[in-house]
């Protein structure tokens, strides 16, 4: 392991020896017709991990990648699948999954946007959709799959998707693939797919998930961050004390009144909660949008593009949001409940602070909270203060 320093981000990345800092994508040997899709995107230089986790992927190395959140994992993950792939091929090469249906589909429509000069098949594979026409997609020939893993090993099951030719398996969030709540389905996923390449993505990666890795991984490239350099700067933090539940909502209701922010998004931990505050905040008059796991998808799919339109500007939701979803105008995230564990409270804040962008987080905390937050603050070696009066006046 060697640490380096990053020029650009003042990052200190924990690396595995031998793996170089390419400083810009025209010398990756990526493919001209990729090469002019990325610049014609916009991205004009790598980040700091796509300089180092690019070139060991494309050339077929098993990758553990950590950077903070939004600073160009997702991008790379697309990358690095258009790279590997054999355009002659129509069978499925590369499978990426995620945690939501919401980030499946974000990453197929990143891939598809890079892919503009290139003619690759790339399609989401998510539950809540009609199983009858992911099959015919699917038999169609889809040389890149991103999907969530239920409806993945589903059409795997049925034969939909032909695995003999898939090279690469990612999974972005893999934390959050690898905790209790998927691992069995992934596990069903990868034992179904012939030997080949491993990739891991996520800007948390515990101790234990790390370990659990040498079971499917060989001899990986690990590019890591020290946890203390994991919070964003560009994010402030700050709490609010509430003495009682009931508070929050009196003291929500007045920071939208003083705030003027282009998009905000509400972090409750239930859907119940979700819902109850969307009423409440709706009869103030306030214009709110709401998304949780138990809405159908395709309301979930229209909030979705309301909110990525700027049509709708706050967002109350579940930790389903918490992870990956990239809309760069959100620059306040709210916890009105802290979240239940430390990795996410780090995801749902960084939906805010996007690749480089002036973010804001503030927690509402009750008294028997405090120590939860002191923890955080602890472990990630970050200062959240108390929010403010004036807050109106610096943002
Ligand atoms: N090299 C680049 N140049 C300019 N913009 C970029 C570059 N790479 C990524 N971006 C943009 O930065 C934003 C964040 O990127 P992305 O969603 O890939 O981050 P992430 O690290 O996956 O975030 P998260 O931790 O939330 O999953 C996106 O809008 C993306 O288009």
């Amino acid at each position: 392991m060697s640490f380096s320093h990053d020029s650009d981000s003042k990052i200190t990345f924990n690396t595995s020896g031998g793996v170089s800092v390419t400083p810009s994508f025209d010398k990756m040997n990526l493919k001209p017709d990729l090469l002019r899709g990325i610049f014609a995107y916009g991205y004009n230089k790598p980040s700091a991990i796509q300089q180092r986790a690019i070139v060991p992927i494309c050339k077929g190395r098993d990758v553990i990648a950590q950077a903070q959140s939004g600073t160009g994992k997702t991008s790379l993950i697309s990358i690095c699948a258009l790279q590997r792939l054999d355009l002659n091929s129509r069978d499925t090469q590369v499978l990426i999954l995620s945690p939501t249906r919401e980030l499946a589909v974000q990453i197929r429509n990143v891939t598809s946007a890079l892919s503009d000069y290139m003619s690759a098949n790339i399609h989401a594979c998510i539950g809540g959709t009609s199983t009858r026409e992911d099959q015919q997609k699917l038999e169609q020939g889809q040389q890149i799959v991103s999907g969530t893993p239920g409806r993945v090993f589903d059409m795997i099951r049925r034969k939909a998707i032909n695995v003999r030719n898939i090279k690469m398996l990612i999974l972005d969030e893999a934390d959050e693939m690898l905790s209790r709540g998927f691992k069995e389905q992934i596990y069903d996923v990868y034992r179904h797919l012939p030997p080949g390449q491993v990739v891991l993505v996520s800007a948390t990666l515990p101790g234990e998930i790390l370990e659990m890795t040498s079971k499917f991984m060989s001899d990986p490239i690990r590019i890591l961050v020290k946890r203390d350099e994991l919070t964003l700067d560009g994010i402030a933090q700050y709490f609010v004390s509430v003495e009682k539940e009931e508070w929050k909502f009196e003291t929500v209701c007045d920071l939208f009144d003083s705030l003027t922010i282009p998009q905000s998004i509400i972090f409750c931990n239930t859907k119940k909660k979700v819902d109850w505050l969307t009423q409440k905040m709706r009869a103030q008059n306030f214009t709110v949008s709401a998304m949780h796991g138990e809405m159908p998808q395709k309301e979930r799919d229209l909030i979705m593009q309301e909110f990525r339109s700027g049509n709708s500007r706050i967002l109350i939701t579940t930790d389903i949001w918490a992870r990956g979803i990239d809309v760069s105008l959100v620059s306040l995230v709210l916890n009105y409940d802290l979240p239940l564990n430390r990795e996410q409270y780090l995801h749902r804040i960084g939906r805010s602070g996007r690749f480089g962008r002036r973010g804001m987080a503030i927690n509402f905390v009750k008294p028997d909270e405090a120590s939860q937050l002191r923890e955080i603050e602890q472990y990630y070696g970050t200062i959240i203060s108390e929010m403010p009066i004036n807050l109106s006046d610096l943002v």
